[in-house]
């Protein structure tokens, strides 16, 4: 059966273009107000960033957007309060990245109760390993929140297959070794990288890490199902440039799948 995210990544025809924010980066009260406006632009979901002190798979321009929401006060806690108050605005689905550490202090089972209250159809949480998703996958499921699973250059096949027969939402295929942040160009396998994941996936695959402009996402777009835009997306909205994220949003226009 599709969950929520697969059915909206899938249910337009098109490619899938997922935006990053990180959550209070501008101050919390810009969280709404960005969202409403990349579902306007016509994102199939959003990504929206936990801030931690410790971020080890991300860039420069991601890390700077934690440490301003971690000044600002921004906990998990009170992303997940805050998107309670306006759940009933948003349409496309909300997954929220989180390292491991935030998600055991706040206590796995209340974490997955309040993020279904606030309306939240899946986790990305980069530091946890398939060996010992056991612990969190039951509080995921009970309330009906998509674990998605990361695949990367590196993985070996064994592995991309074990995670494809257990994969939910979409997997996130990290098209580059290292961190996030823009490239200039990418691996020589990625091609079949992208392929090979696809061939044992049931679920779409997107890629991201690295993809930064119009001509990246169309690049892509040509051996997955979309694609995960976040630092470039942070840099424009800092810019306050949004007819710049409207623009890079709406390349997955007219792209269809398959
Ligand atoms: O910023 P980029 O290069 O566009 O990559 C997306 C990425 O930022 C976002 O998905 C993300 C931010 N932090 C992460 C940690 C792990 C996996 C993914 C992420």
């Amino acid at each position: 059966m599709m969950d929520r995210i697969q059915k909206a990544l899938t249910e337009k025809g098109k490619k899938a273009f997922v935006p990053y924010i990180m959550a209070g980066d501008g101050g919390l009260e810009s969280l709404k107000e960005k969202l409403l406006f990349l579902q306007e632009c016509g994102a199939d979901a959003v990504e929206i960033g936990i801030p931690f002190s410790d971020p080890v798979a991300d860039g420069p321009t991601i890390q700077k957007a934690g440490i301003r929401a971690l000044n600002n006060g921004t906990t998990l806690r009170k992303v997940l309060e805050k998107v309670q108050t306006f759940k009933a605005e948003i349409s496309i689905p909300l997954i929220l990245m989180t390292y491991l550490n935030p998600l055991v202090a706040y206590g796995i089972k209340k974490f997955a109760e309040d993020a279904a209250d606030a309306g939240i159809s899946g986790c990305i949480i980069p530091d946890l390993p398939l060996e010992e998703e056991d612990f969190i996958l039951p509080a995921l499921d009970e309330h009906e929140i998509s674990l998605i699973r990361l695949v990367t250059l590196t993985t070996p096949v064994e592995r991309i297959k074990e995670i494809g027969s257990r994969a939910t939402g979409f997997i996130y295929a990290v098209t580059v070794t290292g961190i996030t942040g823009a490239r200039n160009n990418f691996s020589e396998d990625l091609a079949a990288f992208l392929s090979s994941v696809k061939n044992v996936s049931q679920v779409p695959v997107l890629a991201g890490f690295g993809v930064s402009n119009a001509e990246q996402v169309r690049e892509v777009y040509q051996y997955c199902d979309g694609v995960i835009v976040g630092s470039r997306i942070i840099n424009l909205f800092e810019q306050e440039d949004l007819a710049g994220i409207k623009q890079l949003v709406s390349t997955a226009e007219g792209i269809s799948l398959t």
